[in-house]
């Protein structure tokens, strides 16, 4: 079945998911995937990453809202959708006794136009351990098997669910390396992941979960933007300076949020100087993706501006 090159990859629309026993682990859900874009799912443990990848990969049903993958649903279409898809999940429940070669070769033999299989394991860069039986392979390894099953069918769709897990930093540089090359070649993406600095590198755009809810959505930038940057030392409250900071002080340490950096700090300086006031431990720190999700979480859980601040600091 072909689809309009103007259906989105994957349309999220007030998804709900509730569990047995009554629990909502995902509450009213909506985003889009365009065609050709990677979205990063992100979110803290238990945030709801997981049960939203499972409906949108079709492997369970939703208790509310839809899911359309190249404008089709998941379950009901599922024969139409299949060979379009990959799916990378936490583990490819592969027989161990299985080498890495046999285990692509069993999975080519349910996809439409496989790549060769040497072409696969070449791609993960498992050329040595082609003969290798999937139980003797580190985790990492296993990883990159489970990504070359993915590929393996030359999906439209790739859906990722946290691919660098466990893998060493030059695994985990290699796995983004050749998800740039098929980003490039045209593949829409989802992915889930902890590591922000994946996020940063290869998402056009994030979704940012918390208990189930979308509680910030766009590009980097874009969600970044919507943080204040701060600027921290120990000494006296400080006047008003460019006027839209929000200051604390707690004891002697002064803590300052800005959405204007450069202008608050001009202006602080240029009143310490005139005082004659040291300003000690003195740091200023623009708002990173790593900042703006720590306070959104801290928010959502009514935690202090100064819990996250030790956190960001140690
Ligand atoms: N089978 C289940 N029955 C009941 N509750 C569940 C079930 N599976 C998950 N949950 C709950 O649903 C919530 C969301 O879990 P989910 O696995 O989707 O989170 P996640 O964002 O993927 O987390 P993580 O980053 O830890 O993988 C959690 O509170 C979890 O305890």
């Amino acid at each position: 079945m072909t689809t309009s090159p103007d259906t989105a990859a994957v349309e999220v629309s007030d998804l709900r998911r509730r569990y047995h026993g009554g629990f909502e682990a995902v509450r009213g859900v909506s985003f889009t995937v365009r065609r050709g874009e990677l979205v990063a799912l992100l979110g803290t443990n238990g945030a709801g990453k997981t049960s939203t990848m499972e409906v949108i990969e079709g492997l369970a049903r939703p208790s509310g809202g839809s899911v359309r993958v190249l404008g089709r649903d998941p379950i009901r279409d599922r024969t139409t959708v299949r060979p379009d898809v990959g799916i990378m999940l936490q583990s490819s429940g592969m027989p161990g006794d299985l080498t890495v070669a046999e285990s692509l070769q069993l999975w080519a033999g349910t996809c439409t136009a496989p790549r060769p299989v040497d072409e696969a394991i070449e791609l993960v860069r498992l050329t040595e351990k082609s003969g290798t039986a999937v139980k003797q392979l580190s985790g990492g390894e296993q990883r990159r098997l489970d990504l070359a099953l993915a590929v393996l069918g030359r999906p439209k769709v790739l859906f990722l669910d946290e691919p660098t897990t466990g893998l060493d930093p030059e695994s985990r540089r290699a796995t983004w390396s050749l998800l740039a090359t098929l980003l490039a070649e045209g593949t829409s993406m989802l992915l889930t992941t902890h590591y922000l600095e994946e996020a940063e590198r290869l998402a056009d755009r994030l979704v940012i979960l918390h208990e189930g809810l979308v509680v910030a959505a766009g590009t980097v930038d874009d969600v970044v933007a919507a943080h204040p940057a701060q600027i921290r030392y120990h000494g006296l409250r400080p006047p008003t300076l460019v006027g839209n900071e929000t200051v604390t002080v707690e004891g002697d340490r002064v803590t300052i949020l800005t959405r204007s950096l450069q202008g608050s700090l001009t202006a602080l300086l240029a009143w310490a100087a005139a005082s004659q006031i040291e300003l000690a431990h003195l740091a200023a720190t623009p708002a990173t993706l790593e900042t703006a999700f720590l306070a959104l979480s801290a928010e959502r859980n009514g935690r202090l501006q100064s819990e996250i601040r030790d956190e960001v600091t140690v």
